[in-house]
C-alpha cells in the first residue's frame, strides 16, 4: 500500500512541467514597454513574469481561485506547547464552515472559495460543506513517538492532491495555501529545525501567544521530538521528517502544492505552517518551487529565515501571526493586480510617451 502511495506521488511529480523561462522573458519585456520606469511596479512586474512562466501565457486568467484549509490535531499539545486548548481545532472547522473564521470574511473580499478538510481532526465534525477525508484521529505525541506512520504522511499527500485536483476540475486555477490545528506551529518549528538546520532557539516562536516560560518548554520540546524521533542526520528523507514531526494538515498541504504545480497552477503560501508544508514539497521535489508564491512574513518567529531557506520573497509584510491562509489570500489582490496592469497598461508606443 505505502508503495503504492509512493509511486502515485512520483507518477504526479513526473506531471509537474519546468518552469517557462521564455514565456518570463517576453512577460519582463512587455512590462518594460509600458508606461513606467523599467522595474519601478517591484513585486508586482516580478509575480506577472512568474505566473506567465508557470502558464506559458503573458498573461493567464486567474480569475477562479480557492483556499484550501487542511485541518488536523496534534499530539504533541499534551506537552503544553499552546496558549489555546486543542478542541479550538474543530471549533474553528465548524467557524470556517459557518463563514465567521477571518479567513472566510477575506475570501469573500477576494472572490476565492473557501474549501475546508478535514485531514486530522480528533473527533467527528457533522456539516454539509465540509470535505471528510481523515487520515488519523489526530497525530501521536511527537515529543515521545512518531506523529504519524510513513503510510499516513504518504496518504494525506494523496489526499491534498485529490482536493486540488478536484478544485481544478471545477474551475479553480490560483490556490492559496490553508491551516488549522492548535499545536501546528511547534511541528513547523521541529520540521524547519530538521531540514533547515534552523536551531529550535530560532525556529520556535509564540505561535498564538505563549509567555517566555511556555516558549522556553516549547523550544525543550522541539528539542525531545527530534532526539526521540532520531532526526540529527543531515540529508533526512522529507517524507519521513513529515510523518515524524510533522502533521496531517501540513501533509494534506504539501499534497496541494504538489498537485497544483502537477496541473500547471500556482500556489500561493500563506504563514509559518503553510511554509513549513512548502519547504517539505521543496525538498520532496525542486520542481515545486517555481509554482509557488510566497504572500506575506508572519511575525512567527523564523517565518522570515524558513522562507530564505526555501528561496522565496514574501510579498507582504503585515505583522499577522494567524495562518487559516489569510495572509496568501490578501496577497490575491496584488496578483490580481500584477496581472490587471499587465493586460490594461498603455505602452510607450501606444500612449505617446518618450522612452528613457
Ligand atoms: C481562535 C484561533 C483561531 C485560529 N486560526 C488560526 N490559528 C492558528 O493557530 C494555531 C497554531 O498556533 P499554536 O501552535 O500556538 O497552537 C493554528 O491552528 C493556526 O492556524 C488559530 C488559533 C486560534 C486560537
Ligand atoms: O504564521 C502563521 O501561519 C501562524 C503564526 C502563529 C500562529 N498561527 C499561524
Amino acid at each position: 500500500m505505502e508503495t503504492q502511495a509512493y509511486n502515485h506521488l512520483l507518477d504526479v511529480i513526473q506531471a509537474i512541467h519546468p518552469f517557462d523561462d521564455e514565456a518570463a522573458k517576453l512577460a519582463l519585456k512587455h512590462s518594460d514597454s509600458l508606461t513606467k520606469p523599467p522595474g519601478s511596479l517591484g513585486k508586482l512586474e516580478a509575480v506577472a513574469a512568474q505566473l506567465a512562466g508557470i502558464s506559458g501565457k503573458l498573461w493567464p486568467d486567474l480569475s477562479r481561485k480557492a483556499v484550501i484549509i487542511m485541518a488536523g490535531d496534534h499530539g504533541v499539545c499534551e506537552e503544553g506547547i499552546s496558549a489555546f486548548p486543542q478542541a479550538v481545532t474543530p471549533q474553528m472547522v465548524v467557524n470556517f464552515l459557518n463563514g465567521g473564521a477571518a479567513v472566510n470574511v477575506l475570501a469573500r473580499q477576494a472572490g476565492a472559495e473557501v474549501v475546508c478538510v478535514d485531514i486530522g481532526v480528533i473527533g467527528h465534525i457533522e456539516h454539509e460543506r465540509l470535505v471528510s477525508r481523515k487520515i488519523v484521529r489526530g497525530t501521536a505525541n511527537m515529543a515521545k513517538q512518531a506523529a504519524m506512520s510513513r503510510g499516513d504522511a504518504l496518504d494525506a499527500i494523496l489526499v491534498g492532491i485529490e482536493i486540488v485536483n478536484e478544485q481544478i476540475n471545477r474551475g479553480s486555477r490560483l490556490f492559496a495555501t490553508g491551516e488549522m490545528g492548535i499545536g501546528n506551529t511547534t511541528a513547523s518549528a521541529a520540521l524547519t529545525t530538521v531540514l533547515t538546520g534552523l536551531p529550535p532557539e530560532e525556529s520556535v516562536g509564540r505561535g498564538t501567544g505563549i509567555n517566555e516560560a511556555g516558549w522556553m518548554k516549547k523550544v525543550e520540546v522541539v528539542k525531545r521530538a527530534i532526539e526521540v524521533n532520531g532526526l540529527h542526520a543531515a540529508g533526512a528523507d522529507p517524507i519521513d521528517v513529515l510523518a515524524k514531526v510533522g502533521g496531517a494538515e501540513i501533509a494534506g498541504l504539501v499534497g496541494v502544492i504538489i498537485g497544483a504545480a502537477a496541473s500547471g497552477c500556482p500556489v500561493v503560501i500563506d504563514g509559518y505552517i503553510s511554509s513549513a508544508a512548502a519547504l517539505v514539497a521543496s525538498r520532496i521535489t525542486e520542481k515545486t518551487l517555481p509554482y509557488m508564491i510566497a504572500s506575506h512574513q508572519s511575525q512567527e518567529q523564523g517565518h522570515a529565515k524558513l522562507l530564505d531557506a526555501i528561496g522565496l520573497t514574501p510579498m507582504i509584510q503585515l505583522d499577522m501571526r494567524l495562518g487559516e491562509g489569510t495572509g496568501a489570500v490578501l496577497a490575491f489582490h496584488f496578483i490580481d493586480a500584477a496581472l490587471l496592469l499587465m493586460q490594461e497598461m498603455a505602452t510607450f508606443e501606444s500612449a505617446g510617451v518618450t522612452k528613457g
